[in-house]
């Protein structure tokens, strides 16, 4: 008898026991590359209407407007929504070229994302179709590129008690996965002109602890004088947390989540935004850079990490890119 055989006589393989109770329900699009189950009942119980932890002002800086929840999923099924959430989604690992003085490059984005929503001239009707949000009349066929899909039940639950606490409106939900430390997002801001002036970002953190940084952008001197930026800031995020960053803060500041070397950097986050896109250009940036035109990957549980899903892995190496070979703006690495 061959020596794994007799291991498993002796130790019956036990599955690994997830941290919530799956759902049949499931939210279903036709761009959608499977069916995403709805939020487990026990988390939308947990989650109630308001965060776990009332959220800390931080707007004692120069342009800096952010409120923090720590947390604001509670503990107790934080560890559960973040198994649920990289189990359930579809994700992607966009590559575009963009033109750096006139040569080419293949940017990797060095994350895993994933995008639902759209823009606020259109919505999505109950049978899934885009209509126009003003004549409530479907939308011409060529108004998008992109193939916008709605919000699925699992974080347009979290989408709506966002709104409540927040008094803000969202349209668009954008998921990262980062995979370990070698995953990141560099210093950018979030200040497309399609999000409108000072617009309100609520940015949920899942999985192990990574932090987030934010330095102000360079200010010009005035009359010739050099004016001093105010300190940059270290938020240690972790699993449950929230950050609402509003009014100035994505006009002055800049963040990113930095690689990190270490015991935790093999370990998951997810990162989840929601906001709020005016015009159609929002639509299709998001869908661009976080689904692209590259294949789906998904969790698998067994060998715990993302495969590609329903097509040959080789395809997704040699898909085409998204990019249209001009610099772009609104491209974060
Ligand atoms: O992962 C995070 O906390 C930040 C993500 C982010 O800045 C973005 O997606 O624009
Ligand atoms: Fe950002």
């Amino acid at each position: 008898m061959k020596r794994g055989a007799l291991d498993s006589f002796f130790k019956p393989v036990t599955p690994k026991k997830t941290k919530y109770e799956a759902s049949a329900d499931k939210s279903h699009h036709e761009n959608y590359p499977f069916g995403i189950a709805h939020l487990p009942a026990l988390f939308i119980e947990q989650l109630g209407f308001s965060p776990a932890e009332e959220g800390k002002l931080m707007n004692d800086q120069l342009n800096l407007d952010l409120v923090y929840y720590q947390p604001y999923i509670p503990s107790s099924i934080a560890p559960g929504v973040f198994e649920f959430l990289r189990q359930e989604l579809p994700f992607y690992r966009v590559q575009y070229n963009i033109n750096r003085g006139g040569i080419q490059t293949l940017i990797n984005t060095p994350r895993f994302t994933t995008v639902f929503g759209v823009d606020d001239t259109s919505r999505f009707a109950t049978d899934g179709t885009i209509v126009d949000a003003k004549k409530g009349n479907k939308v011409e066929a060529n108004r998008y590129k992109c193939k916008p899909r709605p919000i699925p039940h699992c974080l347009d639950e979290l989408r709506k008690i966002s709104e409540g606490s927040t008094g803000e409106t969202f349209n668009f939900c954008l998921v990262n996965y980062y995979a370990d430390g070698k995953d990141s997002i560099s210093y950018h801001s979030d200040d497309e002109r399609f999000l409108g002036t000072n617009p309100a970002i609520a940015s949920f953190s899942l999985g192990v602890k990574r932090d987030f940084l934010m330095k102000h952008k360079p200010i010009t001197p005035r009359d010739g004088v050099a004016v001093d930026e105010p300190k940059g800031i270290k938020l240690p995020l972790g699993s449950g947390d929230m950050v609402l960053m509003r009014g100035q803060t994505q006009s002055n500041w800049l963040h990113s989540i930095p690689k990190r070397a270490g015991a935790e950097a093999g370990k998951g986050r997810i990162n989840i935004t929601f906001r709020k896109a005016m015009v159609k250009a929002g639509t299709e940036n998001y869908y661009q850079y976080n689904v692209g035109s590259g294949g789906v990957f998904k969790w698998d549980a067994e060998q715990e990490k993302m495969v590609a899903w329903g097509q040959a892995a080789e395809s997704i190496e040699t898909s085409g890119t998204p990019g249209n070979g001009e610099p772009i703006a609104g491209t974060k690495v």
